[in-house]
């Protein structure tokens, strides 16, 4: 079986070099292995592909080691893959919409395809992986094979692994196994190709935050919250995307290679300098894929409503074009809880509403600091019980609203789900109606009743929190006031609710007409105005 390589940058060349020796060994496998080159100009006037066919070396993209005799460069895109039935694609992902557009209709026979292509498109109807891209406009089935490859480490033989991710037959997916294996790269299979993509894809975003992490020299405890906290990012996106997603498929690891690399400098340089300036300062011509994935995961997340309870992806991005300093890598949690918990809060069904208010109604005396929107009042145990509990009341609401929204899109034609599922959906929707609106009502009543007795925990949770609360002083409260004067009147509800509650527990009289002395009330009420005025501020500032 011939062999092409599509692209020749850094790994593209290693890989070219592994199957190379390979294709000598095996007598399945053609000797000669083409490798597509981009073709460029070099500073000394030569051609590129020319110096790797003289020198039998990339001396650009991995300068220093021979990539096997057996290998030949060819800048002619079509004349690489025709005689070719494995393809090989390893290019940076923002060049094979155009590779695939040029060679569609061109694959013809039986090819079969392997992506080493990090990364994803998106489009209006959601997010591509890469190998769909290759097997849709091709019409090729196409594995995957992915792992923590650095490529420069690979090339100097030194041990690493790779998982190949297939979708159809585990022969192919064994003939990929052996087409790359070394003694010195080890290559298994899996039955997950979309696992296996979004792995290597994702990890490259928390390659980016962990950079940040370097850049600021936050620290090794720091850089592991942030991986493992990546990671479940990951996990849990992968999942949302591709339900099929094994979690066995997810190891990785983010301690080198170059998104990471760039990220520090960018992190030194306090986000000054571009990301754009630094990749070509310091990759020459290598491409990263961390950025851009980090920009195409928001805009999947975004486009989905998901952007609360991936707030490392999110923040990662917004960190990569500016809106954030890097140092927020280390801040995204509160971003996670106040942005998604109070959003949930003030549009619970549950809530009365309140009929004209105006802040001067309560008459409010004293006020809270100005700061207290973004550091709310430490509480003695931050890093214990309290916290954990608040986690966990907040993973249990965003599993039901991930769970929600794969509900809601069953309904949606433009669907992420499978086919499949939709398809009979559709058909036991014609075929017993009646048996359909009874789980859908069950469902939504499950939902709801969770939702309230979530709420009700919440509720209890935060007045616990406020409890450990230090009592604030005269300038916070007052500052406090003032925040609370400036509120939209649909979030100035919320804060009479809060005092509503508070002097119906104890016992005090309420009526539209009272007038709140913040300086006499008691602590708990006093924070909880201060943490809904701060989850009020961070939902505002994210929605600009
Ligand atoms: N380098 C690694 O250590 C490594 C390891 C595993 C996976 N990967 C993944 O492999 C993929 C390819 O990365 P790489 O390291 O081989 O490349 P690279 O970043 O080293 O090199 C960039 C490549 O893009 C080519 N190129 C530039 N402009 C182009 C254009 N307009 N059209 C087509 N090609 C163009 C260049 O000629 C060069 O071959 C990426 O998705 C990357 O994430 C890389
Ligand atoms: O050097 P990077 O950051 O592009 O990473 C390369 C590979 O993806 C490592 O697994």
């Amino acid at each position: 079986m011939p062999v092409t390589v599509v692209g020749s940058g850094n790994w593209g060349s290693v890989a070219a070099k592994l199957i190379a020796s390979n294709a000598l060994k095996l007598p399945s496998f053609h000797d000669e292995v083409r490798m597509w080159v981009f073709e460029e100009v070099l500073p000394n006037g030569e051609k590129l592909t020319d110096a790797i066919n003289k020198t039998n070396e990339n001396v650009k993209y991995l300068p220093g080691i021979k990539l096997g005799s057996n290998v030949v460069a060819d800048p002619d895109l079509e004349n690489a893959v025709k005689e070719a039935n494995m393809l090989v694609f390893v290019t940076p992902h923002q060049f094979m919409d155009g590779i695939c557009k040029k060679l569609s209709g061109k694959i013809t026979g039986d090819v079969e395809a392997i992506s080493l292509v990090k990364g994803m498109e998106v489009k209006k109807d959601g997010p591509r992986m890469i190998s769909s891209l290759i097997s849709k406009q091709l019409g090729v089935n196409c594995c995957v094979l992915m792992g923590a490859n650095i490529a420069n480490e690979i090339a100097l033989e030194k041990f690493s692994e790779a998982t190949v991710g297939y979708r159809e037959s585990r022969e192919i997916a064994d003939t990929w196994v052996q087409l790359f294996s070394t003694p010195y790269f080890m290559v298994t299979a899996v039955h997950d190709v979309e696992g296996v993509e979004l792995c290597g894809t994702l990890k490259n975003v928390v390659a980016i935050a962990a950079g940040f992490v370097d850049g600021l020299e936050m620290g090794n405890n720091t850089k592991a919250a942030i991986m493992r906290i990546g990671l479940r990012e990951m996990r849990a996106l992968s999942k949302l995307l591709f339900p099929s997603v094994k979690d066995s498929t997810f190891f990785e690891s983010c301690v080198g290679g170059r998104n990471r690399r760039v990220a520090e400098a960018f992190a030194q340089s306090g986000g000054k300098r571009s990301f754009d300036e630094l990749e070509a300062e310091m990759l020459q011509g290598q491409k990263l894929q961390g950025v851009s994935t980090a920009r195409e995961v928001y805009e999947v997340l975004n486009y989905c409503g998901w952007l609360e309870m991936f707030p490392l992806f999110a923040t990662v991005h917004q960190i990569c074009i500016g809106r954030l300093k890097p140092e927020a890598i280390v801040h995204y949690r509160e971003q996670k809880v106040f942005n998604f918990l109070f959003p949930v809060v003030f549009r619970s069904p549950a809530i009365p509403i309140y009929g004209d208010f105006s802040p001067s109604h309560l008459g409010l005396t004293v006020a809270m600091t100005k700061r207290a929107a973004e550091e709310a009042p430490p509480s003695p145990d931050s890093s214990g019980i309290g916290s954990k509990i608040l986690g966990y009341y907040r993973d249990q609401i965003q599993s039901l609203a991930r769970r929600m929204h794969l509900t809601s899109q069953l309904r949606d034609k433009n669907s992420l789900i499978d086919g499949e599922v939709e398809e009979d959906i559709q058909l036991l929707m014609k075929s017993d109606p009646s048996l359909m609106k009874d789980i859908a009502s069950k469902y939504t009543n499950d939902v709801v009743a969770r939702l309230d007795n979530m709420r009700e925990q919440l509720e209890k949770l935060l007045d616990n929190v406020a409890t450990t609360c230090r009592t604030m002083s005269r300038g916070e409260k007052r500052d406090l006031q003032k925040s609370i004067k400036e509120l939209p009147g649909e979030n100035l509800k919320r804060v009479i609710e809060i005092i509503k509650d508070h002097y119906v527990a104890s016992g005090k009289e309420f009526s539209d007409e009272v007038i709140v002395n913040m300086e006499e009330e008691d602590s708990i009420m006093v924070s909880r105005l201060h943490f809904c005025v701060g989850a009020v501020k961070n939902a505002r500032k994210l929605a600009s």
